[in-house]
């Protein structure tokens, strides 16, 4: 037997485990998920966009309209900044970081703190925003390597029937 050839990159299976991650977003417009990688392509941490540990998602809104207090925006914590507070507990100095959307100006100043080097990340849909520009601009400053990647397959079908294992 000879071995398979349309196993998944590296590339398309850490994407894939970011947006596998951001399943578990309860955020109703817009789940993301990131995943770090060292530099021996191991996983060291993962995140999905949510609510701070202990806060009820329950109970705080989700609502991306109206006054700032009502709206999510002050208490969502993004993907890329839980996959770097979840991280197994180590030094991500060298670490890539994977995540659906280009990270927003805060989450770039944790990356650049981490010692992460280098963004890998699918969209980058609100490159005109005052904030992906200021996010872009520090990471490009900082010698971070920015790269989008546009994955050879468009989707990776996963069955949790066990007839298909
Ligand atoms: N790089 C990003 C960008 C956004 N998020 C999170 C923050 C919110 O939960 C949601 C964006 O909400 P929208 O304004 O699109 O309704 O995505 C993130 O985790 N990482
Ligand atoms: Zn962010």
């Amino acid at each position: 037997m000879t071995k398979r050839a349309d196993y998944i990159s590296w590339d398309e299976y850490f994407m894939g485990v970011a947006l596998l991650s951001g399943k578990r977003s309860k955020d109703p417009s817009t789940q993301v998920g990131a995943c770090i990688v060292n530099q021996q392509n191991k996983i060291v941490g993962v995140g999905y966009n949510g609510l701070p540990i202990g806060i009820s998602d329950d109970e705080f809104p989700w609502d991306k309209e109206g006054d700032f207090l009502n709206t999510k925006y002050p208490y969502v914590c993004h993907a890329e900044l839980n996959a770097i507070l979840n991280n197994i507990g180590i030094n991500l100095e060298g670490c890539k970081i994977y995540t659906a959307l280009f990270p927003c100006n805060e989450c770039s100043k944790a990356i650049i703190q981490s010692g992460i080097k280098e963004v890998v990340y699918l969209s980058d849909k609100h490159a005109h925003k005052e904030s992906a520009i200021a996010s872009k601009k520090m990471l490009q400053t900082a010698g971070i390597a920015l790269r989008k990647i546009t994955p050879r397959i468009s989707e990776v079908v996963l069955s949790l029937d066990e007839k298909d294992v």
